[in-house]
């Protein structure tokens, strides 16, 4: 699975720079991982690295392979990516905006393998009824959603996804959730997401990377031995408890911020 070795990336404004990582070092597990962290920890800019937007320093690897090392076009095969911001209008229809997650592959006509793929995308993810629909005319949450099926219309090795959950409805999160473990297990792929949902992430993946706010890799693990009182005092600034599940998973009820005494 992907592993990190000193990650050292810098933001270069014009007038100033923002260090986030100074040598991190993380690795994620087969499956579902999820990445925690609080706001500005450098989450995005994780994503962002592995999949090849940012030039840095380090070496990131698939198994043996130096993802680092890889040309632009072997990245797009191993790896499809879901990122925070979306376009927010587009004149193209829900169906074609999922056909476009097949550009890389796509020859100059497009194949009913390409079709079905789209149609069985959108079908898993219940939206099927949205594709000759025009995408600009979308809420936010079904714009998401289609952007969702755009990373999972290929099939690559690595399903990066940042914030998939954000405007979602409870039901929708939840599917989602469960549909990507579906995918985990019928493609045999690693999927990497972000998630601000603690108990989302407690209750769904199966590894959990925890980076603090200053952008040092924390802990990671299974979501029983990472999810404590203690992570989210020392992470998140916040006095909560945390108890286990009938299927042993912890939940968390977060009370107070450290700030407000
Ligand atoms: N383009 C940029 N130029 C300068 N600094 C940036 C840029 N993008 C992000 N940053 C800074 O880098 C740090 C990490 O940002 P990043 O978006 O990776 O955090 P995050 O953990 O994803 O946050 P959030 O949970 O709020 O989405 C933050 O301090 C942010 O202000």
């Amino acid at each position: 699975m992907l592993k990190v070795n000193s990650l050292t990336y810098s933001y270069k404004g014009v007038k100033s720079k923002h260090d986030v990582f100074k040598n991190l070092d993380v690795e994620f597990g087969p499956g579902l991982n999820a990445v925690l962290g609080p706001n500005g920890a450098g989450k995005s800019t994780l994503l962002k690295a592995i999949f090849g937007l940012l030039k840095y320093e380090g070496a990131i690897y698939f198994g043996t392979e130096s993802i680092t090392k890889m040309k632009t076009d072997e990245k797009t095969k191993v790896m499809s990516y879901l990122p925070q911001m979306d376009i927010d209008f587009s004149m193209l229809s829900v169906l074609e905006m999922v056909l476009l997650g097949r550009l890389p592959d796509l020859k100059q006509r497009v194949s009913d393998e390409d079709l079905n793929a789209v149609m069985d995308t959108l079908e898993a993810l219940n939206i099927k009824d949205l594709a000759g629909r025009s995408f600009g005319e979308l809420s936010g949450g079904q714009k998401k959603l289609v952007f969702i099926a755009q990373t999972l219309v290929r099939e690559p090795k690595i399903i990066l996804l940042d914030e998939p959950t954000n405007s979602l409805d409870l039901q929708k999160q939840l599917e989602l959730c469960h549909l990507l473990h579906r995918i985990i297990k019928d493609r045999k792929i690693d999927i990497i997401v972000v998630l601000h949902d603690i108990n989302l992430a407690a209750r769904y993946a199966d590894h959990i990377v925890i980076i603090t706010g200053e952008g040092e890799y924390y802990d990671s693990g299974s979501a029983k031995d990472v999810i404590t009182e203690k992570m989210l005092k020392e992470v998140y600034g916040v006095i909560g408890s945390v108890t286990l599940d009938e299927e042993n998973r912890p939940v968390i009820s977060a009370k107070r911020s450290v700030r407000d005494s």
